[in-house]
């Protein structure tokens, strides 16, 4: 079976915090991965690494078995990081329209809006469009390449009820069509009910991982507990960041 990402024993520093401490995944190709864990736990710095955006102080990322930068390059992951990433005063179909022209073979335009549920906003500004809209947008340019790999952090953090579930359903559309997914959330239902597997971290390393029902194992509590339960005695003893 071919591996969309292997890292290897990655860790990151920050002068005295130490953000990743020693991490090892392995994701096969067509998982849907959900990176769960407080606020500075290190799910940002993992994905950073995972794309090869930041360079681990040691151990190493690998995406269908090349360096990250290579396979971002030919247009083999699709990215949608925490902020950013959008120029100011180009139009929503000016920006697309240039991004599809980067990939080799890049997904046709109607379906980048339909699967991103941007109709409608394909004049506007990119730097006049709400949080929810400019989320969506980040989206439409995460899959505009038509990538094996979609690595999206906190996808959903801004969008609405009715967003959030066409989000979902789109999602489960690519995942049909073999795609796999990594994204960090801090909604554990929306992980619990879309991953195949969950990881939580907690201080740069794998506190548990597996299904749902594993991650309750692991907190020894009963399969029917909310998944939230499991996380919160699952990092219990680690202090407010
Ligand atoms: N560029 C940086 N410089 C200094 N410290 C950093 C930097 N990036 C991250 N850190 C620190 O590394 C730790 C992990 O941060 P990271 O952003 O990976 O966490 P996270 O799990 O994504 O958090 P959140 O849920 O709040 O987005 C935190 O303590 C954070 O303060």
């Amino acid at each position: 079976m071919t591996n969309a990402v292997v890292l290897d024993d990655i860790r990151k520093s920050y002068h005295d915090v130490t953000a990743v401490d020693g991490l090892s995944l392995t994701i096969p190709e067509g998982q849907t991965l959900a990176l769960c864990g407080a606020n500075g736990a290190g799910k940002s710095t993992t994905i950073g690494m995972l794309l090869g955006v930041i360079t681990p102080d040691s151990g190493h990322a690998r995406l269908y078995d090349r360096d990250p930068t290579q396979a971002v390059q030919r247009g083999l992951v699709g990215a949608m990081q925490q902020e950013g990433g959008t120029p100011p005063r180009v139009t929503v179909k000016e920006l697309l329209t240039f991004i599809r022209a980067t990939y080799p073979n890049p997904l046709p335009m109607a379906e980048v809006v339909a699967t991103a549920q941007i109709a409608g906003l394909e004049r506007k500004r990119v730097d006049r469009l709400s949080g929810g809209q400019r989320q969506r947008v980040r989206f439409a340019m995460a899959l505009a390449g038509d990538p094996r790999l979609l690595v999206l952090d906190e996808p959903t953090a801004a969008l609405d009820v009715r967003a959030r579930r066409e989000f979902w359903a789109a999602m489960r559309r690519l995942t049909d069509q073999g795609k796999t997914i990594v994204f960090a959330t801090h909604y554990l239902e929306e992980a619990d009910r879309q991953a195949d597997r969950i990881v939580v971290l907690a201080e740069g390393r794998i506190a548990a991982e597996g299904t749902g029902a594993d991650i309750k194992a692991a907190a020894e509590l009963a399969a029917g507990s909310p998944l939230e339960d499991a996380f919160l005695a699952l990092i219990a003893h680690k202090p407010l960041p």
